[in-house]
């Protein structure tokens, strides 16, 4: 089993570079699907396992793609298929993101249902709500969506019940190839949402007011690749800021966009933490004792879900006793127990965690239960006495990049142990995955329909270019 080992007590100092944004380029990947002209180029790609899966995803597609240096390119012009495949939505969520650009583009899509995880069921019906008042006919079955619209999908007025991140983008994207203008209401405002307009706009799209709770889009005939510049991680800098203070250390956050961390960076001013924005970022310097605070998650511009678990690892250090509310996940505190493993004290009460202070971590073996609680592992692991080992990488590896390297050149006494090797065969593994997809049946919409088959086929509105098994 990989393992990352970790002795407490460095200080952590010096420069570490924020790598481009997993929850900006997942959907800004989708959004490429909507190109029926050019190539994209996105730049500061993420090398990270949800890159790897989205990068499936567009392949089995029909798209072309290079992946290189962090620059993928990638050209859609010619779709071969309208199923995003259940091996690789069953492992991202975020592969659903591909619904809106394929229903937009090609008037048809088949994909499963992404289903819950571990930190909250996460249903997609604001996602469907929306797709279906732009005119989509949705058929649910055996783990499958199908949806189609007779002709372009039009412009509607939606209004989300919460302000889901996923939906606001997948909205956006089959908005951005509707008739007509598309009103999101109650929008999500998450920077990653800016990102992909700017990225859709680049593309030739009308999308105004992203950032905003209102956001107006007026759809286009068709949209080119455009090149595009992936936003720095605000989710991975908090995490190397949450680090840096943890062991009362002086680092710079290189890319970091203050910006985009406001709730985090008056959190940790609020704990005695020094932030100072910079030329490329912005320095953390902590002092070794550090005040208590209570943390509510909400939506952007609310502190953020992502960071929740990486705070409570500063909290358990903090002197006094803090509380944390999570709103967003409806189970989003399973790393709880793995804290108490290291000597933490936390209870918790419904929906709030009491984290009591001043405690003295011991290292032990946790297991990561999700991608975030897998860092704040890691920070907490930073301060404990002794050694922590953590598995359960592959939630981590799913959105940090080399995050042992990175430590470990600020000082982190960190290594990581591969029991199979890392990187370079997991491509060899996916190729000959894509090399089998290549090759598979073709989707047979009519087999989920209630219909004749016949009559079904008829219907399902033919792929601009013919699939290769064709
Ligand atoms: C790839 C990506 O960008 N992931 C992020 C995105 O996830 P994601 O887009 O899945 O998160 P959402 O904002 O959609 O979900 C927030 C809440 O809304 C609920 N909900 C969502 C959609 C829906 O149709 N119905 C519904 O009830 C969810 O169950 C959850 O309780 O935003 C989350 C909230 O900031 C982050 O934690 C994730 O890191
Ligand atoms: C919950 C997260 O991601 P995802 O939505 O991809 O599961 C996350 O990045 O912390």
């Amino acid at each position: 089993m990989s393992k990352i080992i970790v002795r407490g007590g460095q200080r952590l100092t010096g420069n570490v570079r924020v790598s481009g944004a997993k929850n900006a380029v997942l959907p800004i990947l989708a959004a490429t699907l909507l190109a029926s002209e050019g190539e994209s180029i996105i730049q500061d790609v993420p090398f990270l396992d949800d890159v790897i899966t989205i990068q499936q995803v567009l392949t089995a597609l029909g798209g072309k793609l290079t992946y290189d240096n962090e620059i993928m390119r990638i050209s859609a012009e010619e779709l071969t298929s309208y199923e995003a495949p259940y091996e690789w939505v069953r492992k991202m969520r975020a592969s659903f993101l591909v619904m809106g650009p394929l229903l937009a583009r090609l008037g048809c899509v088949r994909i499963s249902l992404p289903g819950g995880c571990a930190i909250g069921t996460r249903p997609i019906d604001q996602h469907l709500k929306g797709f279906e008042a732009m005119g989509a006919e949705i058929v649910l079955g055996q783990g499958f969506i199908e949806a189609r619209s007779t002709g372009k999908l039009r412009g509607a007025k939606i209004y989300l019940d919460y302000a889901s991140v996923g939906a606001t983008e997948n909205i956006m994207m089959a908005a951005s190839l509707a008739q007509g203008t598309t009103t999101i209401e109650n929008a999500a405002k998450e920077p990653e949402i800016v990102d992909l307009a700017n990225y859709l706009n680049a593309m030739g799209a009308k999308v105004r007011g992203a950032g905003t709770g209102i956001i107006r889009i007026e759809g286009v005939e068709m949209l080119k690749g455009a090149r595009h510049t992936v936003i720095p991680d605000r989710v991975e800098a908090g995490t190397f800021m949450i680090a840096a203070a943890i062991t009362g250390g002086d680092v710079h956050v290189e890319g970091a966009i203050c910006d985009h961390l406001t709730p985090v960076i008056s959190k940790l001013e609020e704990m005695g933490v020094v932030i100072e924005e910079t030329d490329n970022g912005l320095r953390v310097t902590a002092p070794k004792k550090l005040k208590s605070v209570d943390v509510k998650t909400l939506p952007y511009p609310g502190f953020p879900t992502d960071m929740q678990s990486q705070m409570m690892a500063l909290l358990l250090v903090a002197e006094g006793t803090s509380l944390v509310t999570e709103t967003v996940f409806e189970n989003r505190f399973m790393h709880v127990e793995e804290f108490q493993k290291m000597s933490a004290q936390i209870k918790i009460e419904g929906r709030t965690a009491i984290v009591s202070g001043s405690t003295a971590l011991t290292g032990a073996k946790v297991t990561a239960t999700d991608l975030r609680a897998g860092a704040a592992l890691l920070c907490a692991g930073l301060m404990a006495d002794g050694e922590t080992e953590l598995t359960g990488l592959h939630h981590v590896d799913r959105g940090y990049v080399d995050i042992t390297g990175k430590l470990a050149a600020l000082g982190a006494d960190i290594s990581r142990v591969d029991d199979t090797p890392a990187p370079a065969p997991i491509y060899k593994v996916l190729e000959g995955v894509a090399a089998a997809l290549e090759e598979a049946e073709p989707v047979v919409l009519a087999a989920m329909s209630p219909e004749p088959a016949a009559k079904r086929e008829k219907e399902v509105p033919r792929l601009k270019a013919q699939p290769t098994w064709a």
